[in-house]
């Protein structure tokens, strides 16, 4: 869906991308991480062709995006940036229909389509008729958001879409964009230099240094085999136990038995959760129901801890 065949962008003589060749399957959501200056907003850019690659090809849905007018290919791909870049003498209705009207879309298609979105992203209606300085720093984020998907592109480039918000607001975009993403099959790629944001939201996972990809493949994959010292304390090697308590679920280990526990929990939660349940409760053993509340069977303590991975 996007690929990247040895890309580089040089600025004033100096790499901001080198060599960097990375396949983004249709339907992934895939998090580009690395510190700063490492070069994920500049293949974010690349890749909506707002600046051009020095060498080497991308190709989205198969085409050589060289071979695409751009402004048309920046009409058919949703962008999100941190600091939102909502047009300010607009009203927040007309921010989010910019894309659809510029595709000269119907007034009652581009009116279903609000609705649509107001919905889906759980926006406040009566903030429509408003402007972007009448509303707070998440309430314009999730407009930001939901102009990017307004005209329903198949690909989304987020970049740090949640960084400047408070803890709360960002977790419930957060958890918004997972359901929409596992909803809707769209293809997004996601910036961020938030640890635990980018495991929470990836199905795949890019690490980038100076430039060049480092890693990349599965979040699991990547947390229990990193390439090198690198990647090793990019994710922090003294909280890698304590993150795939995170991203590994109850599923995963749980035992079919009945020695009998009180407590229960879900099949879907994360062992972190488990483990949560379990200190808050004082007991060492958990019951595991699927979603219909059918009895799966039971986790205990050690369960968990022997599931870990050496170092
Ligand atoms: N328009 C530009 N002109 C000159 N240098 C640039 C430009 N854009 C990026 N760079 C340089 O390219 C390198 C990579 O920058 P980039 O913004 O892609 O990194 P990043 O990983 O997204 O960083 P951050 O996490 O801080 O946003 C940096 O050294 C940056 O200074």
């Amino acid at each position: 869906m996007i690929e990247l065949h040895s890309v580089s962008k040089h600025f004033g003589g100096a790499a901001a991308v080198e060599d960097f060749s990375l396949r983004i399957e249709a339907g992934a959501l895939c998090v580009l991480v690395g510190p700063s200056g490492s070069g994920k907003s500049t293949v974010l850019r690349m890749i909506n062709a707002m600046i051009e690659a020095d060498q080497g090809k991308i190709e989205l849905r198969g085409q050589d995006i060289r071979s695409l007018d751009p402004v048309l290919l920046r009409r058919g791909v949703g962008y999100v940036i941190q600091s939102v870049g909502l047009f300010p003498h607009w009203t927040i209705r007309e921010n989010i229909a910019a894309v659809p009207r510029l595709l000269d879309w119907s007034d009652s298609k581009v009116s279903a389509r609000i609705d649509e979105i107001v919905a889906l992203l759980q926006i406040e209606p009566s903030l429509l008729p408003r402007y972007p300085r009448q509303l707070s720093g998440g309430q314009q984020q999730r407009i930001g958001v939901a102009r990017a998907l307004a005209a329903d592109p198949d690909i989304i480039l987020m970049d740090e879409p949640f960084a400047a918000l408070d803890p709360l607001s960002r977790a419930n975009l957060q958890e918004e964009l997972r359901r929409l993403h596992a909803r809707s099959g769209k293809t997004i790629v996601f910036v961020t230099h938030d640890m635990d944001e980018a495991l929470l939201l990836a199905t795949n996972m890019a690490v980038m240094h100076k430039g060049r990809l480092v890693q990349s493949g599965a979040r699991e994959e990547i947390l229990l085999h990193p390439v090198n010292d690198f990647v090793r304390d990019f994710f922090g090697r003294e909280a890698m136990q304590f993150r795939l308590l995170d991203i590994v679920p109850v599923r995963a280990r749980m035992k079919r038995r009945w020695v009998g526990a009180a407590e229960t929990i879900a099949a879907g939660a994360s062992l972190k959760q488990a483990l949560n349940l379990m200190l808050a409760r004082r007991c060492a053993r958990l019951r595991v129901e699927d979603e219909s509340g059918a009895r799966l069977g039971e986790i205990d303590i050690a369960d968990i801890i022997a599931g870990g991975h050496e170092r």
